[in-house]
């Protein structure tokens, strides 16, 4: 596994190169010229009381290795939303998980959904660069970013009218975000350095974030029971990546995902747990 100082290094080299063939100055005229940017905060909460899924596009994981050669990205995309994924994500880092500026072309040009881009994002020209490409939101990760980065980062993103999905590992990581000012958070279940998966992570982090800040779980969904479960501790959305990508039957695998989220035990009331966490003596990390 890369650390985060490695992957912020590799991040930096990939994106000068690709300026030396795009400069800023361009790309910002291509994203003036984009259709407008969809609002992905409300598609994810768009089952109200209920959890949403957001699917995933991407060939290879640093932990799981090859996945799938996903010759059709368009096809797949449309797969999932047939399914009943209200958003997606495509993957477009390359070194690690082998996605590319044009699989997310190609979703763009198949689906309606609004559209999470997704790789190491450490510069505003990437923002610049979803935007350009018809990104309705952008990943940015607490863990790879300096505070007052993130927060200029978040800002960017907003301020060219896409939503930041702020990724986090701990309560210390989620204040950040909401700090940022972030209006989608997600909690990752896996560390990024050791790649193993904790799915009480979500249920550890959720009481510090405001009720009315969309929450996305990610990573090691296996399926209906942990969408289930993910529902239960108070999750507005879950994105499944892995798991659809292996699956010889993404639609079906994503219909039974789906009817377990409407599940009509869930949905705790985040908002007392949110209350009841402000009452409590902050002290912790
Ligand atoms: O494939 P999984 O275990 O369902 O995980 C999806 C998603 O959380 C993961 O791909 C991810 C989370 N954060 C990222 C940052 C960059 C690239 C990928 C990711």
């Amino acid at each position: 596994m890369l650390t985060y100082a490695e992957i912020y290094k590799q991040t930096q080299a990939e994106v000068s190169l690709r300026q030396t063939t795009m400069p800023l100055e361009e790309l910002k005229e291509k994203a003036r010229k984009a259709p407008s940017p969809k609002n992905g905060a409300a598609a994810l909460h768009s089952h109200p009381g209920f959890v949403a899924v957001m699917g995933e596009i991407k060939r290879r994981t640093p932990t799981a290795g090859f996945l799938d050669p996903i010759e059709d990205p368009g096809e797949l995309a449309r797969e999932y939303v047939a399914g009943g994924s209200v958003a997606i994500s495509v993957v477009t880092e390359t070194p690690n998980y082998l996605g590319t500026l044009d699989d997310f072309r190609a979703v763009r040009r198949a689906v309606e959904v609004p559209l999470l881009r997704k790789e190491y994002v450490v510069t505003p020209y990437q923002i610049h660069e979803s935007r350009a490409l018809g990104a309705d939101m952008v990943l940015l990760m607490a863990a790879l970013l300096e505070p007052i980065v993130l927060d200029l980062l978040v800002e960017r993103t907003q301020s060219l009218g896409m939503e930041a999905l702020v990724e986090c590992h701990s309560r210390l990581e989620a204040r950040q975000a909401i700090q940022a000012g972030a209006r989608i958070i997600g909690i990752n279940a896996r560390d990024r350095e050791t790649g193993a998966v904790d799915r009480s992570m979500c249920e550890q982090i959720i009481d510090v974030i405001p009720p009315d800040i969309t929450v996305v779980a990610e990573s090691g969904v296996r399926g209906p029971r942990d969408v289930f479960d993910y529902a239960r501790v108070g999750a507005d959305a879950v994105l499944v990546g892995e798991s659809l990508v292996r699956s010889p039957d993404p639609r079906s695998l994503l219909r039974k995902m789906t009817s377990a989220a409407q599940h009509p035990a869930l949905r705790p009331d985040r908002a007392s747990r949110y209350r009841h966490h402000t009452d409590e003596k902050e002290g912790e990390a």
